[in-house]
């Protein structure tokens, strides 16, 4: 597609640095939105009329029908609002080959990479440094690429990793580029060319061994050892942490461990700065989780480099290609695109994903295809790592800046002395203080938003609303790959905290349908809507996990009878819907088993998470709790690894989660066992069949589930407990249908 702002560069006849062009199937979906709708409608129409046109003769049968409209409404409103992703999906190309007759390297940008770390035992240093390296070695100019840690974790271990992972680097980085690898985290690297053996790849892997061997000693110890403390820098480095530091409560400690103007690597080329940050914590100051110490990280570089472009990045995800940066150039170069540009968002994509992803973790849903959506509108949601933000677009609006409360922080205050020097190092320790955003509009106005667990949601909406755009960049290869939970408790425990998350901005005065139609048009706010109302799939889920096959139990007919007209229109809701969403997953490169797994998943989140993320949340509105940001764990346990890698469901712990998963899974087993009963015995209402399939259907989706409760015996099943309560929870449950029904 030719058209505005599709060819970057400076003049008409420069070659495109990058196209974009609409789906394909862009069409057929916007009519069939219209078909789904008018059987939507006529689906409410129905249970309009069931409620209130034909007064019905029980309490009862009233009350289902209620639960079923209600649950209805609310898949409706989820489809409604997904449109939004279907209106005008566009896919990107870019061609950074073009960039070097367009661009002169001089002229590339500054780039700040912000890695965040908060805890050195659930987030392993030495993996933590792996993410670094293979940043420090992007192919773009060394000298402008500065990288800062932040540690919410106050940790020496890390900081130690850190220092070694610098000296690594003054090989590793001639070494990527000599050989000109792809993979440029060294363990990424050593494994998948596990057995090279020439002389080169042998003397980088021992020192990449002896590297991780001494960073995971001292992880052990929990101490950095007097043998490793070499020199009076690091001695003088290392008394920071004194009598009374603790990981809630510790002064400033800022590590310039890589200065790019005096640091070169063994070939003799400049190596990137480097510099850790561990704010300053005291119990009586809220922290603000991530963005908090994303904004410490904005401050700290704007005093020491300032450089116009961010790349934000969690500790677990790593460059998977060293080329991304002039990928980000291909927009950057483009003033048309710049002009109102706050990010460009690649997907979150992963490594070590099973085979068919039991888990789902892959949310392709979410990080691939709905981006391409959004990317037609105004832009993909920021999703937390992987995106490149431009600086200014975090201090206020395109045409409507919020400066800072000191000129330092400017977005275009130029830095002109080296990074050590006495004033800046002052400056740099003074904005991670504690209390320096007391009475400042960080967390407000400037910088990553406060008031979420979703804070990247949270920004990225915030930015959109003042009227930035944002670019969806999703190169064939992945740019990063991280990490994912590899047990179905911590799946689940990361999507409650998004729940609580999203729920935090929906009831907000920032609402994305109200406060968000009003600052960005209509399908942008509904696609936004659409994942702050996330959670409230739980009703629709649950209800239809419990009430067809309660009702089939007690020989109570609540959809329409097989071959009747409406039963078409069910059969045609739920085809249409599982069918679209199978044919956008497939296309988008899934498997069927991975689409199989998705829809699992979906439907347990809407038992366990969605639904204790939103109880969580109204029992914090209540002031009854409060909200953490429970990290999510990147240690593998071999054994769990392994049943991970086989395919194999990981329940393990008895946590509450699982107890409303396991009471459907044997509600519906039940369930269909008596209907079958009934009809085997030629006394079933035709009636039943919908409510037979339906349960049917869920039986087959919690297989696993079965398994782990009767058939294993690893320490992965389900615990006994959890079984016992969900059992005696079932049988309550089915007693007091009977009562009722
Ligand atoms: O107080 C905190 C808590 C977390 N983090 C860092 O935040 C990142 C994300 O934490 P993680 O436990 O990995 O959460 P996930 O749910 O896996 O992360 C997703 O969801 C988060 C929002 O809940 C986003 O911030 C992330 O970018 C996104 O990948 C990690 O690098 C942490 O070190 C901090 O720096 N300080
Ligand atoms: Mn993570």
């Amino acid at each position: 597609m030719e058209g505005r702002g599709l060819r970057g560069g400076f003049t008409t006849d420069a070659p495109p640095l990058h196209t974009s062009k609409p789906l394909r199937r862009t069409a057929f979906n916007r009519l069939f939105a219209v078909v789904y709708s008018s059987a939507v409608i006529a689906l409410l129409y129905r249970h309009v009329r069931n409620l209130f046109v034909y007064p019905t003769t029980s309490f009862l049968s009233f009350s289902i029908t209620l639960s079923l409209f209600i649950s209805d409404i609310v898949l409706a409103f989820m489809w409604a609002t997904a449109q939004a992703f279907r209106v005008s999906p566009i896919r990107r190309t870019e061609f950074p080959q073009n960039l070097k007759r367009i661009v002169k390297d001089e002229d590339f940008p500054g780039i700040d990479v912000f890695i965040c770390t908060a805890d050195p035992y659930k987030e392993p240093p030495i993996n933590v440094v792996n993410t670094a390296l293979s940043l420090m070695a992007y192919d773009y100019p060394a000298d402008k690429i500065s990288v800062y840690v932040s540690d919410d974790g106050g940790s020496a271990l890390t900081l130690f990793a850190f220092m070694e992972a610098a000296k690594f680097a003054s090989y590793w980085l001639p070494f990527c580029r000599e050989q000109n690898i792809m993979e440029r985290s060294p363990k990424v690297y050593f494994e998948a060319n596990y057995g090279s053996y020439t002389p080169q790849f042998e003397k980088i892997k021992s020192m990449y061994d002896d590297m991780k061997a001494k960073v995971e000693h001292v992880v052990d110890k929990g101490k950095v050892i007097d043998d490793y403390i070499t020199d009076d820098r690091r001695r003088r480095a290392f008394n920071q942490w004194s009598k009374g530091f603790t990981q809630m409560d510790h002064p400033t400690v800022i590590q310039v461990i890589l200065d790019t103007s005096k640091d070169k690597d063994i070939s003799g080329h400049s190596l990137p700065s480097l510099i850790y940050v561990s704010r300053q914590k005291s119990k009586t100051s809220p922290h603000h989780f991530k963005a908090g110490a994303l904004n410490v990280l904005l401050r700290v570089s704007a005093a020491m480099t300032n450089a116009p472009v961010i790349l934000t990045q969690d500790c677990d995800m790593y460059s998977n290609d060293p080329g991304t940066p002039l990928r980000v150039l291909c927009y950057l170069s483009d003033p048309e695109v710049k002009s109102n540009l706050a990010f460009i968002q690649f997907p979150q994509r992963y490594h070590g994903l099973n085979e068919d992803d039991i888990y789902a973790s892959e949310y392709k849903r979410v990080f691939q295809i709905n981006s391409l959506g959004l990317d037609g509108l105004k832009g993909p949601n920021y999703v937390g790592s992987g995106c490149f933000f431009l600086r200014r677009a975090l201090f206020g609006g395109p045409s409507a800046p919020v400066p800072p409360e000191i000129s330092e922080l400017n977005p275009d205050h130029a830095v002109n002395e080296p990074i050590e020097w006495q004033n800046i190092l002052a400056l740099s320790h003074h904005v991670a203080g504690c209390n320096y955003e007391n009475q400042t509009q960080w967390g407000s106005k400037i910088g990553f938003r406060y008031g979420s667990l979703v804070e990247d949601f949270y920004t990225g909406y915030r930015l959109q609303c003042e009227g930035w755009k944002s670019v969806f960049c999703n190169p064939e290869r992945a740019a990063f790959l991280g990490d994912v939970p590899i047990t179905l408790v911590d799946v689940l425990s990361q999507c409650k905290r998004w729940c609580i998350g999203l729920f935090q901005v929906t009831f907000s005065k920032y609402n994305t349908l109200i406060y968000g139609s009003q600052s960005m048009g209509v399908f942008i706010s509904l696609a936004y809507s659409h994942y702050a109302f996330w959670p409230i799939w739980c009703i629709p889920v649950s209800v239809y996990c419990f009430l067809p096959q309660l009702a089939l139990a007690n020989h109570v007919t609540i959809f329409p009878k097989v071959l009747e007209p409406w039963f078409f229109l069910y059969v045609f809701l739920v085809l249409g819907a599982y069918g679209q969403d199978f044919v956008d997953f497939v296309l988008a490169g899934g498997t069927v088993r991975r689409w199989w797994n998705a829809q699992r998943l979906w439907m347990i989140r809407g038992l366990t998470c969605y639904m204790f993320g939103s109880v969580e949340y109204m029992l914090k509105s209540a002031g009854i709790s409060t909200h953490g940001f429970s990290l999510t764990s990147k240690v593998v346990d071999d054994a769990q690894s392994k049943r991970y890698g086989q395919g194999i469901f990981e329940f393990g712990v008895p946590s509450p989660l699982f107890v409303p998963l396991t009471m459907a899974a044997i509600i519906n087993l039940v369930s269909f066992m008596l209907g079958l009963a009934g009809f085997l015995r030629g006394n079933a209402e035709e009636g039943l069949g919908l409510q037979m399939i339906l349960t049917g259907l869920i039986v087959l989706n919690c297989l696993p589930i079965y398994g782990a409760i009767a058939l294993r015996s690893d320490a992965g099943k389900m615990s006994t407990k959890i079984t016992v309560i969900s059992t005696f929870m079932s049988v309550a449950l089915y007693y007091i249908s009977s009562l009722l029904f």
